[in-house]
């Protein structure tokens, strides 16, 4: 029998650390062949490449699309979006896949999701039926009713990937892939690199061994004119806390030119003896990291998934996880300096308690496991 080739599209670095383990229990599963296609800005230097840790992790990249447009604004997302349909069809053309899979919810997902249903290819979606709010919730809702299979990673997705109509029988909470990761850095949570030497990065280097804070922050794609400005404010309470702080660059969302911008400002005009900027790092190694870390200020999705798993500290800022099922490694902020500074000194000191909300670490497995055995969907039926 013929092997079921499954098309796994990666747009984003943490899209490959969302998929990781199910790209390797495909690789793995005997009746599964992975067809790996890379897009977006994982392909970009100045995004840190994540293509270069799918290559280092032996995986072996079918296809690459270069598709993001400069600007790092809302007419650049959606002309991405629209250069991802074009290239990623003659993808699909190309290596004829019986299963595509698309994750998540950025911008550059949508064109897998739109590329395979017109080609009629079944559409499997990673981490649908969560709710945030902005731009990113319109398309991972959106991308739900595009899709034949869903991998869900909560009760609360499963829930909601129901309501939206959709037959429970092609619906599974697995769990979030990430978690399989997190898992493994629990049981052995011992940084055994040194992140300056093997990362790089510019800045001081501030001496880890009493603790340091991990600092990540994204445009908010719903309030872009304010990135600069709040990203400023992150700055101010990080520079008051006077203790190392590892700092990484936001990824390509409109509104990221703000941000940047105001990182870089910041440097020009502060001496920042106790700050290292990191452009990406590998997703076990970025685990690692955290875990060692006094705990995460920012609003990456990182702090709500797997920190909760960690039992991580988290200062969630801003809008930009609204409403996901949270833990309570979490205390949700403002954006100014003196609620961020307040709720570091208030939430960190102890260490919170783990929760499994989104898996408890097998999900890359069962995923293969579907994906393997599930019949071909080709019309599907909703259910009103
Ligand atoms: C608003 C929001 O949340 N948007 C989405 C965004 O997450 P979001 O933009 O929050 O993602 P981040 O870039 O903050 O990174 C989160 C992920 O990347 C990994 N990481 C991060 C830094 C690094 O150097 N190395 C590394 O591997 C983290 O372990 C984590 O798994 O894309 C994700 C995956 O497509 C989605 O799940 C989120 O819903």
């Amino acid at each position: 029998m013929a092997k079921r080739k499954i098309c796994v599209v990666i747009t984003a670095r943490p899209s490959y650390s969302r998929i990781k383990t199910a790209l390797e229990a495909i690789n793995k599963h005997p009746d599964l062949e992975l067809q790996l296609v890379v897009a977006a800005s994982a392909l970009l230097d100045r995004y840190g490449s994540a293509v270069n840790y799918m290559v280092k992790d032996g995986f072996e990249i079918s296809a690459k699309v270069f598709n993001i447009l400069e600007g790092e604004n809302l007419t650049a997302a959606a002309k991405t979006t629209g250069i991802g349909i074009l290239e990623l069809s003659t993808v699909f053309d190309n290596l004829a896949p019986d299963i595509v899979v698309t994750v998540a919810d950025r911008f550059e997902t949508m064109a897998t999701a739109i590329a395979a249903s017109y080609m009629n290819i079944p559409l499997a979606h990673i981490q649908g039926g969560e709710v945030t709010g902005n731009i990113d919730e319109k398309v991972r809702h959106s991308i739900t009713k595009l899709a034949d299979y869903h991998f869900v990673a909560s009760n609360g997705a499963y829930e909601r990937v129901v309501k939206l109509g959709e037959n429970p029988e092609f619906v599974f909470n697995t769990g979030c892939p990430s978690i399989d990761l997190a898992a493994g850095v629990k049981e052995n949570p011992r940084l055994d690199f040194e992140p300056y030497q093997k990362y790089g990065g510019v800045g001081a280097a501030p001496d880890l061994k009493n603790g340091y804070w991990v600092v990540m922050q994204h445009p908010v794609t719903t309030e872009v004119s304010l990135s600069r400005k709040q990203i400023e404010e992150t700055l101010h309470a990080m520079y008051e806390i006077k203790e190392p702080v590892l700092m990484f660059w936001p990824n390509v969302d409109a509104g990221a030119d703000g941000t940047s911008t105001g990182i870089r400002s910041f440097r020009e005009t502060h001496k920042l003896d106790h700050f290292h900027f990191f452009k990406n790092m590998e997703p076990l190694d970025f685990l690692r990291v955290l875990c060692n870390s006094k705990g995460l200020i920012g609003n990456s999705s990182v702090g709500i998934r797997e920190c909760a798993f960690l039992g991580v500290p988290v200062v969630n800022i801003g809008s930009r996880q609204n409403k996901r099922d949270r833990g309570n490694n979490v205390i949700d902020v403002g954006y100014s300096k003196d609620e961020i500074l307040h709720a570091i000194k208030a939430h960190t000191r102890h260490k919170p308690s783990t929760s499994h909300i989104y898996g408890g670490g097998d999900a890359g497995k069962q995923i293969a496991k579907l994906l393997s055995t599930l019949p071909l969907v080709f019309h599907k039926t909703i259910t009103f």
